[in-house]
């Protein structure tokens, strides 16, 4: 059965283009709750480890660089089958090939500049929370 809890990033391009809060409201009005939120500055370490599934990918480099380019705005969410709706709702990772209406398609400009993160499983969701997260920030 999956969960209730997922975990997003504004990436970069859309916190420096302000479409944070524009964006927050459409995840809420997904029927998302924002359990919590908070502003990071990713150093490159950090981009390196939390993408380092992608490591030896030849757009690995371009994603660390970009990903530590400015701030971003991490939050954990809960809805029913949070994942696989979250997903639903940033539609793919290409915005050129994302449904009309979802995040991606309004906010994203490139694949690799796509505005937005969703966890892609319940255990990556987990681990990307507690990766941001210190466990006080997280009793919800
Ligand atoms: N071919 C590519 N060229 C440039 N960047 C890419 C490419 N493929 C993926 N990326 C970047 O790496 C990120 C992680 O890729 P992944 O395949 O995990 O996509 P995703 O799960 O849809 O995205 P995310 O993990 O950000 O939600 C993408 O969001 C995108 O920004």
């Amino acid at each position: 059965m999956s969960g209730n809890i997922t975990f997003t990033i504004i990436k970069p391009d859309a916190v420096s283009k302000n479409y944070t809060e524009a964006i927050f409201e459409k995840i809420e009005k997904a029927g998302f709750e924002v359990l919590k939120r908070k502003d990071v500055c990713l150093t490159k370490e950090l981009a390196e480890n939390f993408y380092e599934i992608h490591k030896g990918q030849p757009f690995f480099a371009g994603l660390v660089e970009f990903m530590t380019s400015g701030p971003i705005v991490v939050a954990a969410l809960k809805k029913g089958n949070a994942v696989e709706d979250f997903r639903a709702t940033i539609g793919k990772t290409n915005p050129l090939e994302a449904a009309e209406g979802t995040i991606r398609k309004v906010y994203g400009e490139m694949v690799s500049r796509n505005a937005i993160h969703g966890s892609d499983s319940d255990e990556n969701a987990q681990r990307e929370i507690r990766f941001f997260f210190t466990p006080e920030e997280v009793e919800f």
